[in-house]
């Protein structure tokens, strides 16, 4: 379990993360909403125990795996447990792999794996993320969405328990995002999955738990609609697309449900189902 506790980061004299506070249990599934600037991808570094230092000022507080802070840990056995892929795909390319299958089979043969495990891992991670037809081609020559699906599968290799992903979905076409979203919901069911996102609309659906960041603290107000419909959040980073559309209709004409900020959808899945029982009333 990754539990993040009073953290205060800054950068020169100001503080970005403000006293965040967060407990991630084994198997959940979250997402951390936030504007650009909010400070996602530098929490993210340190849920993955990245940064101790350096240019970020750690004022007070710090982050545990499993109750030791993260520096407690060898780097193999941080690499093995928690996996963070971030915004900028090409930054995580090792640059020591002639090829697609060579890259995914790089950081288990960094844990020290046996060859036949490594082997199994490549192949069934290639498998698994679609990316066999690429398996011999150099990592370079992908396009942004290609790179992207082999930072995630790179990461995947590893077997984390814990996997944070900071705007996974910038780079990738619809299909590609709804595969990665079924890729990370058939991990094992002890892996806890964290995303990072500006957009409400990828990640619903598939989160467990939604938190906000805004202005250095993080807030989950009760459950995901009612974080979404709190008048900061809507003003940060707005309402879901769908939400936004029913809203439309209800100010234009009315609607028959009378629709109301408890059953406004958020998903596709809410509002195909209202929209059955409309025609059907
Ligand atoms: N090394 C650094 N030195 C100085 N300021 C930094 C540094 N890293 C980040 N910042 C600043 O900290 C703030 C938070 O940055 P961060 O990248 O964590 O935000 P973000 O929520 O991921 O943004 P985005 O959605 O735009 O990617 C920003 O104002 C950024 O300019």
């Amino acid at each position: 379990m990754i539990e993040v506790i009073d953290l205060h980061v800054g950068f020169a004299s100001s503080d970005v993360l403000k006293g965040v506070s967060l407990r991630v249990a084994q198997g959940e599934r979250l997402a951390i909403l936030g504007g650009n600037g909010s400070g996602k991808s530098t929490l993210a570094g340190w849920l993955a125990g990245w940064f101790s230092g350096g240019t970020h000022r750690l004022t007070a507080g710090g982050c545990l795996w499993n109750g030791k802070p993260w520096d407690d840990y060898t780097l193999v056995e941080r690499a093995a447990t928690v996996q963070l892929v971030g915004q900028f795909p090409a930054q995580h390319i090792s640059g020591r792999a002639f090829t697609v299958a060579e890259e995914i089979a790089f950081g288990p043969e960094n844990l020290g794996l046996p060859h036949e495990e490594i082997v199994t891992r490549r192949d069934e991670t290639l498998a698994a993320c679609h990316l066999e037809h690429l398996a011999g081609r150099d990592p370079f020559t992908l396009s942004g969405g290609e790179q992207q699906r082999l930072v995630i599968a790179s990461a995947l290799a590893l077997r984390p328990k814990l996997m944070i992903l900071d705007e996974p979905f910038s780079n990738l076409d619809p299909e590609a995002r709804s595969h990665t979203l079924s890729v990370l919901n058939a991990l094992p069911a002890d892996v806890s999955v964290i995303i990072m996102d500006t957009n409400p609309d990828t990640v619903l659906g598939w989160a467990n738990r939604l938190f906000v960041l805004h202005e250095g603290k993080i807030s989950e107000f009760g459950n995901i609609r009612a974080t979404l419909f709190d008048p900061t959040v809507i003003a940060t980073i707005g309402l879901p697309a769908v939400t936004r559309c029913f809203l439309e209709i209800e100010r234009g004409s009315g609607s028959a449900e009378n629709l109301s900020r408890d059953n406004l959808p958020l998903t596709f899945v809410e509002a195909a189902a209202i929209l059955r029982r409309s025609r059907s009333a």
